[in-house]
C-alpha cells in the first residue's frame, strides 16, 4: 500500500468522528408520551410478551434485522493473529457493508477468549439477541469446531464468513473464469496456497461445483498436503493426495488454476510462468495478494487475474456474499444457512456477471462499460442488482430445502434498499 493510501486510511477512520458505524433510533422519542411507550412503563408490555413466547422478540425488538459480527482476532485478513481489539476496524467494516448493501443492522463483538471453548460459550450465551451470527477472521483449525458447536447450540443461523462467504464468491468467479478460459471444471488442475478456513471451504465448494478432488493440490507452510504426511489435522487430511509434488514450485507446473488464500507475496512470476496456457489466478489474500496484478499481468497475457481488493478488476471478496445471503436468510427466518442456500448464491452471483451492466453502475466505477470477459468475471460490490439476485435465490433455496420458518417473501425480488421490510 502506498504511504498516501496508508495516511488516508488512518484519517478516514479517525475523522471527523472515530470509527465507521453508529446506532440510530427508529421510533419517535420526542415527547413524554413517547418515552412512556419506549421506556417505563410501556416497555414492560413487550417484555411480558417475549417472556411468554420468545418468538415475540422478532415482533417487538430489532432482533430480526440484527446480525452479530463476532471475532477473536486470530486471523485478521492476512495479517495474522493480532488479537480481538485490533480486529475491530474490520468488524466495523463488515457492519458497514451489511448495512450499506443489504440494510442489515450489526453489532460488532470482539471476544477476548483464552480458548475455543470460552469463545463458544460467550457466543452461545448472547446468540438469542440476534437474528444471525456472522463469525469473522477466526483461524483454522479452531474455526471449524467453533462453527460446528455454535450451529448446534444456537437457535439462529451461524455462518463463518471466511469459510462460506469466501467459498461462494470464489466458486462463482471460478466457474465463470473457467468458462472464459475454455476449461472444464472436471479437467482443471487446481493449486490452492493456504490450507486454513478460506482454503478448506473454497476447495470443498469447488468440488461440489465439479472440480475433481484428485486434481487439487493444497499447500500449507510445510508444503504440499500429500498422503505421506503424518502432521495433518482432520481438515487438511481430506485434501491429502497421492503425489510426488512437495512444494508450490512442483505443484504449479502445468496447473490451470491458482487460488491464494494464504498471505502476501507468496507466488512468484517464475511460478506463474510454469502454469498451463490460459491460466486463472485468484490471489485473494488481503490486503496484499499472493502476487500483484501488475507483476502477474506483465508475466502472462493469457491470464485471468483476480484479487480480494477493491482497486483492481475482478474483486473476488466475500463482500459479494455475506450481506445478501443474510438478507435472504433473515427474510424467511431460516434456521440455518445450508448447502442448498450456498449453491443458490453461487449461481445467482455467477449469472449476474453475464447480465448487461446498467450505466449507473459503470458510472460508479468511472468506466464506459463492463462486459462479461477476462476483466469482468464477477459483479461489482456496488451493483445494486446483487440485492435483487442473491437474497431471492437464497430465500427460495431455504424454502425449498425446508429450513425457512416464513414463506418466500411477497415483496421479493428486492430492487433497492428501500424495498426492505
Ligand atoms: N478475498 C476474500 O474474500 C478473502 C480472503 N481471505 C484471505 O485468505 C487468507 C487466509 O485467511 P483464513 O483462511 O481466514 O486464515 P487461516 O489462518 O485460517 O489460514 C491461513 C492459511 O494460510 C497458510 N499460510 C500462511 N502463510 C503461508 C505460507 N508462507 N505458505 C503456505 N501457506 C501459508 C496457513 O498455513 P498453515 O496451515 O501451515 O499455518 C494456513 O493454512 C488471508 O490472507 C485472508 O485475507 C480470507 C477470507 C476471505
Ligand atoms: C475479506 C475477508 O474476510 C478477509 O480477507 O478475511
Ligand atoms: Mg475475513
Amino acid at each position: 500500500m502506498s504511504q498516501d493510501l496508508k495516511a488516508a486510511a488512518l484519517d478516514y477512520h479517525a475523522n471527523p468522528r472515530p470509527g465507521k458505524l453508529s446506532v440510530e433510533i427508529t421510533k419517535p422519542t420526542r415527547t413524554s408520551r413517547d418515552l412512556s411507550l419506549a421506556y417505563s412503563p410501556g416497555v414492560a408490555e413487550p417484555v411480558r410478551e417475549i417472556a411468554k413466547d420468545p418468538e415475540n422478540a422478532y415482533k417487538y425488538t430489532a432482533k430480526g434485522n440484527l446480525v452479530a459480527v463476532i471475532s477473536d482476532g486470530s486471523a485478521i485478513l492476512g495479517l495474522g493473529n493480532l488479537g480481538p481489539l485490533a480486529s475491530k476496524p474490520v468488524m466495523e467494516g463488515k457492519g458497514v457493508l451489511f448495512k450499506r448493501f443489504a440494510g442489515i443492522d450489526v453489532f460488532d463483538i470482539e471476544v477476548n477468549s483464552e480458548s475455543p471453548q470460552a469463545f463458544i460459550e460467550t457466543v452461545a450465551r448472547i446468540a438469542d439477541t440476534f437474528g444471525g451470527i456472522n463469525l469473522e477472521d477466526i483461524k483454522a483449525p479452531e474455526c471449524f469446531e467453533i462453527e460446528r458447536a455454535l450451529k448446534e447450540q444456537c437457535n439462529v443461523p451461524v455462518f463463518h464468513d471466511d469459510q462460506h462467504g469466501t467459498a461462494i464468491v470464489t466458486a462463482a468467479g471460478m466457474l465463470n473464469a473457467l468458462e472464459l478460459q475454455g476449461k472444464k471444471p472436471e479437467e482443471a488442475r487446481v493449486v490452492c496456497l493456504g490450507a486454513g478456513a478460506a482454503a478448506i471451504a473454497c476447495m470443498k465448494l469447488l468440488i461440489s461445483c465439479g472440480i475433481k478432488s484428485e486434481n487439487i493440490f493444497m499447500i500449507d507452510r510445510k508444503g504440499v498436503i500429500h498422503a505421506g504426511r503424518d502432521d495433518l489435522n482432520q481438515y487438511k487430511a481430506m485434501f491429502a493426495t497421492e503425489t510426488d509434488c512437495r512444494t508450490l514450485d512442483d505443484a504449479i507446473d502445468g496447473a490451470d488454476v491458482f487460488v491464494g488464500v494464504s498471505g502476501p507475496d507468496l507466488f512468484s512470476a517464475a511460478q506463474l510462468k510454469k502454469m498451463a496456457p490460459n491460466p486463472i489466478v485468484f490471489a485473494c489474500s488481503n490486503p496484499d495478494p499472493e502476487i500483484s496484478p501488475e507483476v502477474a499481468l506483465a508475466t502472462r497475457d493469457d491470464l485471468i487475474m483476480a484479487t480480494g481488493r477493491s482497486d483492481y478488476p475482478n474483486q473476488v471478496n466475500n463482500v459479494l456474499g455475506f450481506p445478501f445471503i443474510f438478507r435472504g436468510a433473515l427474510d424467511v427466518r431460516a434456521t440455518a444457512i445450508n448447502e442448498e442456500m450456498k449453491v443458490a448464491a453461487v449461481h445467482a452471483i455467477r449469472d449476474l456477471a453475464k447480465e448487461p451492466v446498467p450505466r449507473e453502475i459503470c458510472e460508479a466505477y468511472g468506466v464506459e462499460s463492463f462486459e462479461f470477459g477476462k476483466e469482468y468475471i464477477i459483479p461489482k460490490p456496488m451493483d445494486v442488482r446483487l440485492l435483487e439476485f442473491v437474497p431471492a435465490a437464497v430465500a427460495r433455496a431455504a424454502v425449498d430445502s425446508g429450513v425457512a420458518r416464513h414463506a418466500y417473501p411477497a415483496h421479493y425480488p428486492l430492487k433497492s434498499i428501500d424495498d426492505i421490510r
